[in-house]
């Protein structure tokens, strides 16, 4: 049977991070179940000389270690003119709102985040709080003492503010997501968001791989189905499926670095490690309670921009609720093709709300952003459907002809239906707490020795849901184990 001192479970940024610090002189091998490396980071060629992240997309915290990787790496843009760029903001029927009122809106959501806080830090303790129950009430009555906003637009701009919240956060629904933790949580240090160059994410990922001595150690396709603790061999079995062979094979090792999502864990957890009851009840409650959402994103690559010039972003105002613009040929085809309800139009345009324009090419690329149940609706239908609706919402929304400016390609990710993913990352939810995120990183040392260590973005204590969190704790497992080897 074939031996390794350490099994580290997932090529992510975490399960890089981690072979690049155990470096040359452990025996270890990286099982990834996909045909690729990256994970939740996933860079794909959109054309010549532009390549886009279907994953995460910015390095957060220009003081991180992370940053200061990509920096040298020269992944990142250094984009001057970017503070004069604004958004342009349209309602349903066409009006552009003007952005400083939107920029006033923005600093009234932040001020009752903070006010919402402040409030539940005041409710009894171990009470979980909700962020909708708080922070949309404070925030309308912060509009309503404002004499800029025109009552009309309220309930618009919240429900753009809630949709953005839910995207960033990446939960279910606002009422899932616990405000105490919300307030908890540290971005990584230094600068929120950078962007990166027309190469996206990728040079990290090649990165990181150039430290993994030889491609034996890499074994793609290959999904670990169980582990068990052989208490008296003091070694873990480790049962591997190979999905290209479709072979089954069992490997030894003395350590685990396991860094698969928390989506994933959610759904096999209990079948992979059905022998070790300890750990099951160690970490139960952490997996069931803290949550994890989904977070798509659909790329319209056009040939033209018909959108203004220094706009950086295109935000839709639904200010008319049932409202649906009039479908193209092309669109109505598409439906009809299909046998599609034509609800799911409906849905996927109200649930657009914001969409960025790719700053780093003078190619023109909207990414559009989908949180919510919008977007488990749109990884159900093919890019060119949902590619079209988003296409036709934005047109209709800016008064542009739709056939006009045709998108040339459309790329959507689908981290659902992704079944070694089963979302996109982790947040805390109003059943989970602190003390849950201490059991998910807790590692299993079922003899005295920590044989199982587990890392990966959802285990990180401040910074979770992030690349740096993958990075750091995966790291940090590695420098775990080199410890307790040498
Ligand atoms: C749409 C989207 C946008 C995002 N935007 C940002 C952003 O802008 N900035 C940011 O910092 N973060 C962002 N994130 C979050 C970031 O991508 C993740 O936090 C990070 O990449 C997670 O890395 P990881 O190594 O922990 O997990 P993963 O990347 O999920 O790696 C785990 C690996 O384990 C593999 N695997 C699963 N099960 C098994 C098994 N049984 N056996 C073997 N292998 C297995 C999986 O295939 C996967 O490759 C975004 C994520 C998404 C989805």
């Amino acid at each position: 049977m074939e031996y390794a001192q350490v099994i580290i479970v997932g090529g992510g940024i975490s399960g890089l991070a981690a072979a690049k610090t155990l470096g040359h002189a452990v025996k270890y091998v990286l099982i990834e179940a996909q045909d690729y490396l990256g994970g939740r980071v996933l860079t794909v060629d959109a054309a010549p000389d532009l390549a886009v992240d279907m994953g995460a997309q910015y390095v957060l915290g220009d003081k991180s270690a992370l940053y200061k990787i990509c920096d040298e790496l020269k992944m990142l843009l250094d984009d001057d003119d970017a503070d004069d760029d604004e958004a342009v903001v349209v309602t349903t029927d066409g009006k552009t709102i003007n952005s400083e009122l939107m920029d006033k809106a923005t600093d009234f959501w932040e001020r009752s985040i903070d006010d919402a806080e402040d409030k539940s830090d005041g409710q009894q303790s171990g009470l979980a709080v909700s962020f909708a129950d708080f922070v949309p009430k404070v925030f309308q009555r912060r509009l309503l003492s404002c004499s800029l906003f025109p009552r009309e637009l309220f309930g618009p701009i919240t429900d753009y503010f809630m949709k953005s919240e839910m995207t960033d956060a990446n939960c279910i629904s606002l009422s899932d997501l616990n405000l105490i933790e919300y307030s908890n949580y540290e971005d990584p240090p230094g600068e929120y968001e950078n962007d990166l160059k027309y190469t996206g994410y990728r040079p990290l990922v090649n990165y990181l791989k150039s430290f993994i001595p030889n491609d034996q150690r890499i074994r793609l396709n290959c999904e670990v189905v169980r582990v068990k603790f052989l208490s008296t061999e003091r070694k873990l079995s480790v049962e591997i499926h190979d999905s290209q062979k479709q072979q089954k094979k069992t490997m030894i090792c003395d350590h685990i670095i396991w860094t698969t999502s928390l989506g994933y864990l959610k759904e096999h957890f209990h079948r992979i490690f059905a022998d070790e009851h300890d750990l099951l009840r160690q970490k139960q409650n952490a997996i069931t309670n803290i949550g994890f959402g989904v977070l798509n994103k659909v790329i319209l690559i056009y040939k033209k921009k018909f959108w203004r010039q220094s706009a950086n972003s295109i935000i839709l105002l639904h200010t008319q609720e049932n409202h649906l613009f009039e479908m193209s040929d092309t669109l109505r085809q598409l439906l009809s093709n299909g046998s599609i309800d034509p609800s799911v139009v409906q849905e996927v345009a109200h649930g657009l709300s914001y969409c960025d324009v790719l700053p780093c090419t003078d190619i023109p690329v909207l990414v559009c952003w989908f949180g919510g149940p919008a977007a488990i609706t749109i990884e159900n239908f093919t890019e060119q459907f949902i590619g079209q609706i988003c296409h036709e919402t934005i047109c209709s929304y800016l008064k542009i002809d739709q056939d006009r400016y045709p998108p040339v390609r459309v790329l959507k990710s689908g981290w659902h239906n992704n079944k070694y993913t089963r979302g996109s990352y982790s947040y805390h939810s109003v059943r989970s707490s602190k003390q849950d995120g201490k059991q998910l990183r807790i590692p299993y040392a079922p003899d005295g020795i920590q044989r199982i260590l587990f890392a990966g973005e959802a285990t990180h204590e401040q910074y979770y849901a992030s690349v740096n969190a993958a990075f750091e704790t995966g790291t940090q497992a590695a420098k775990k184990i080199l410890s307790i080897i040498n």
